[in-house]
């Protein structure tokens, strides 16, 4: 059994820490084959026995345990669970083993069926609805849904999981908290997705990917615990969850002693709306990405600020070794060819006039914010841009970083939908402009052609203020100035440096210690 979450960040190698994520319907393949080379109910005694295990070592004084089970398997994990924490605590003072009980136990799998005669032989007591307030467990099992989970829960589970998400007892979920979709991290219920009680989840067999974006770490819990069941999946990912370190390696940096600035590669940001005759200011955006460029190791950094008839700064005098120009002198150097440019941070409506050039000369190009705005729909109604057709052609780089708002736009769609199912948007996009596409929020999936998306596992709630968007823009700046472009030629390489600069930018709030949260510029210091 191992923790996933929360997790260590590693400091090296590159990509220290990378798990195989696999979706309902690979879980299910990989399920089969095991179960038919093995005795029968192997698989099941495995996870009660799992289940049973991590239950007694997170609560180790619990006497009063119940557990929620469902009519399918995930409830059969649950009854043999209670079966053996009923052997556990048998004859200690107090001593109570539930099971609430749903669905119609005649139709349950033999599995289940097998699990429950188990627990009912211990001696488990069952009961038809949850124990009164005044009787609260001290643990609770949610065993209701888990793989066999894909719509909108009816019935009596209704109630049941709305219960399990309000109840203040502990509570440990088997396989997924009941309500979570596998693949995708949507939610299907009404009842809420963070729970008021400390949880945990325990995932069995393989790691899903709905586990680790859209509303999976909210539903999941305080840690995410993993135990393959002794089984080896011999097939490939849907996707991969990775904690890469490694970035920026400021002791390589130390090293190179007969290093200078200009092998350090550059970054120039273009965007930070001046407030000009419209009164709107987004300076600060720009200044965030560029700041950020330059902290994560890159050698120079400019800024490109959109004047709109506004004087210029002289400089930023938190890091005045920015160099600040009109977006317009920068685009009239040779900045745009040889620097990476990062584009959009604060730009405003006035990015759509800059974007044609960007996309004809930029060779590695981060789009964030306004220049994805910008963009417009990129569905497959539509025909793509020649600029794009020529950028793949020529196999330049291009990143996307849309939230999922803007993602929405791209795709000419709206959040929600991009929410439901945000490796599938990630990757929609990815292919159909021949980019690689970091989809921020809870998990950000970074997603490139032909290759399985990456799940970013660092970062939490903190990050949720504005600006971070924009220091991340900056990050992925860095790193890509930071590679020998010969190191980037694969979309798979592509994809792995975004995920490292994407890795770095969430481990920004692991260490905060502040008593307020912190600001973009504080995640900088
Ligand atoms: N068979 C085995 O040996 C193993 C099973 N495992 C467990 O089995 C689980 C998968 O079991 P199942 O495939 O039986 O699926 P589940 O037990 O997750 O769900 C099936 C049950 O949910 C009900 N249901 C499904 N959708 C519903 C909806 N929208 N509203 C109301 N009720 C709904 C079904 O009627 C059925 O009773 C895994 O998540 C895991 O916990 C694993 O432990 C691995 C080993
Ligand atoms: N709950 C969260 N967990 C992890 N990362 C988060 C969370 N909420 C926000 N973030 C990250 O914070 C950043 C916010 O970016 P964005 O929405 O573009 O904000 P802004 O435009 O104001 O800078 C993204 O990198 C996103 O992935």
């Amino acid at each position: 059994m191992e923790r996933i979450v929360p997790a260590r960040t590693p400091t090296a190698p590159a990509s220290a820490r990378r798990w195989p994520l696999h979706g309902s319907a690979a879980t299910r393949v990989i399920e089969q084959w095991a179960a038919g080379s093995l005795a029968p109910h192997t698989l099941m005694q495995r996870a009660g026995q799992a289940v049973a295990r991590l239950a007694r070592a997170w609560r180790p004084h619990a006497r009063h345990i119940l557990v929620v089970a469902g009519g399918g398997n995930n409830g059969g994990d649950g009854w043999l669970a209670a079966a053996l924490l009923q052997q556990h605590v048998a004859g200690l003072p107090g001593a109570r083993v539930q099971v609430w009980a749903l669905g119609d136990t005649s139709r349950q799998p033999p599995d289940a069926r097998w699990a429950r005669a188990q627990a009912l032989a211990a001696g488990v007591e069952v009961i038809g609805a949850p124990p009164a307030e005044a009787a609260q467990p001290d643990v609770v099992i949610d065993a209701v849904f888990g793989l066999g989970l894909s719509r909108r829960v009816q019935g009596s589970a209704v109630d049941a999981v709305h219960w399990l998400h309000t109840c203040a007892a502990p509570t440990l979920c088997v396989d997924l908290p009941s309500g979570l979709d596998a693949d995708s991290g949507h939610w299907w219920v009404e009842a809420p997705a963070s729970p008021p009680a400390p949880r945990l989840t325990l995932t069995l067999l393989t790691l899903k990917p709905g586990l680790f974006t859209g509303l999976g770490r909210a539903c999941a819990g305080d840690a995410i615990w993993f135990d393959d069941l002794g089984v080896s999946p011999a097939l490939a990912p849907d996707a991969w969850l990775t904690l890469p370190g490694g970035w920026p390696d400021v002791p390589a940096l130390q090293r190179a002693h007969a290093s200078h600035k200009g092998r350090r590669g550059d970054v120039l940001v273009l965007g930070g709306q001046l407030p000009g005759a419209t009164g709107v200011g987004m300076t600060g955006a720009a200044i965030l990405a560029g700041r950020a460029a330059l902290r994560a190791g890159a050698g120079r950094v400019y800024v490109g600020l959109l004047d709109g008839g506004a004087p210029m700064p002289a400089l930023d005098t938190g890091q005045p070794a920015l160099m600040l120009r009109t977006a317009e002198a920068a685009l009239a150097s040779s900045l745009p060819e040889h620097a990476v440019v990062v584009a959009g941070c604060g730009g405003g409506p006035a990015m759509a006039a800059l974007l044609p050039a960007l996309l004809a000369r930029a060779p590695r190009l981060v789009l964030d914010a306004d220049a994805l705005n910008a963009l417009g729909p990129l569905s497959s109604g539509t025909a793509l841009p020649e600029a794009w057709v020529q950028r793949r052609k020529a196999g330049w780089h291009t990143v996307l970083t849309p939230h999922p708002l803007e993602a929405a736009r791209l795709l000419g769609c709206d959040s929600a939908r991009v929410q439901a199912d945000r490796l599938a948007a990630a990757r929609t996009l990815a292919e159909r402009l021949g980019a690689t596409v970091a989809l921020k929020g809870s998990g950000t999936v970074i997603a490139a052609p032909g290759t399985p998306p990456l799940v970013n596992l660092s970062g939490d709630g903190l990050l949720a203020s504005a600006g971070t968007g924009d220091v991340l823009a900056g990050l992925i700046g860095a790193r890509l100035a930071a590679a020998d472009e010969a190191t980037l030629a694969s979309a798979a390489a592509r994809a792995d440096a975004v995920a490292q600069a994407v890795a770095a930018h969430g481990a920004l709030t692991a260490s905060w210690r502040g008593h307020w949260p912190p600001t973009a510029t504080d995640l900088l210091l």
